[in-house]
């Protein structure tokens, strides 16, 4: 089976995106779920965090379902539906449009740009909710906000909410990669606490409105961002924290910056998330499900704006002293 593919990310999170509006490859669940186990691995694979899936939709533009390297589908993908609506927007001439997603129909669009020469779309982060039965975790208690997760830490607290795929939040003084990695790995070997496995994320407030975010993502492990977990972040340190509503929270990653605007509209939240939808390169896979190989055509690079991003990447890695 050769399939078209582009290679792109949203802030070094990196996603095979596979059109199926263009090509309707009829695969089955299992398939989907082989291809990103076979094409996501990092040594014997295309390498990515996930597979983007654009299929055509009865209630909006197109419909994104996104399966983690792991083989799992999560309920969303903010990174990932930034360059879902770069693709659908630029295929389509519009500036905004809807994606349908698990839980959604959301609206995206093109907006300003958050770093010059850099496209910049916006997507919303939605439904959000901090009831522990939305993720779900087990808690004694409806809500679980600024609580300490014993199985997890001592001495850290967390605040639970899914946006809507599940997320834990710590803000803490600066962060530690070795100690996320730990607990994100405890968090997702934790049926009794989180039976469908949690994102955990730590926080740093830099300054007001301006946050450093790490993330140990389910399905996957450590990336360079992650966009649902920066809008959870965002949401939790406006809470918690000395960010405003309805101003724009810069988020420094490890693979760039986006900006959240935090919303409350009638006691609900949303965020809009916005950055990048960069295209790598694109080129053809052709896979062998049953034998479990395949072979990469020659590839097509965006040298141009991947060299952009450079610079953006350069900026972010300045602002937390990298
Ligand atoms: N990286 C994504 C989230 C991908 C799904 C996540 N690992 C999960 O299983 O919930 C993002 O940008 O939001």
């Amino acid at each position: 089976m050769k399939i078209p593919y582009i290679k792109c990310h949203g802030s070094g999170n990196d996603f095979i995106l596979i059109d199926e509006i263009e090509n309707d490859f009829g695969f089955s669940e299992k398939e989907r779920e082989e291809l990103s186990l076979l094409l996501c691995d990092r040594e014997k694979g295309i390498g990515s965090d996930g597979i983007l899936f654009v299929m055509p939709s009865e209630k909006a533009e197109g419909r994104m379902r996104m399966f983690n390297s792991d083989g799992t589908e999560a309920e969303m993908c903010g990174n990932g539906l930034r360059c879902v609506a770069r693709h659908m927007i630029e295929k389509l001439g519009k500036k905004e449009i809807a994606i349908e997603t698990e839980k959604a129909v959301l609206p995206v669009s093109q907006v300003e740009e958050i770093f010059p020469e850099i496209d910049t779309f916006s997507v919303m982060i939605e439904p959000v909710s901090f009831e522990v039965d939305s993720l779900p975790m087990n808690f004694a208690g409806k809500e679980a906000v600024d609580v300490k997760i014993p199985e997890l830490s001592e001495e850290r607290t967390f605040t639970a909410l899914s946006v809507p795929n599940p997320h834990i939040v710590t803000i803490v003084d600066s962060v530690d990669q070795e100690e996320l990695l730990s607990v994100g790995k405890k968090a997702n070997d934790l049926p009794e606490v989180f039976p469908n496995g949690v994102n955990v994320s730590y926080v740093q407030i830099l300054e007001e409105n301006k946050i450093f975010v790490r993330t140990f993502e389910r399905g996957v492990g450590l990336t360079n961002a992650c966009g649902t977990a920066m809008s959870a972040s965002s949401l939790v340190s406006t809470i918690l924290g000395p960010n405003d509503l309805g101003t724009p929270i810069v988020v420094i990653n490890k693979g760039g910056l986006v900006n959240c605007v935090v919303e409350k509209d009638n006691g609900r939240f949303s965020i809009q998330l916005r950055g990048n939808g960069t295209n790598v390169y694109q080129a053809e896979v052709d896979v062998d499900l049953g034998a479990l190989t395949f072979e990469v055509s020659e590839k097509q690079f965006f040298a141009e704006e991947n060299a952009t991003y450079e610079k953006l990447e350069a900026f972010a890695a300045s602002e937390i002293g990298g």
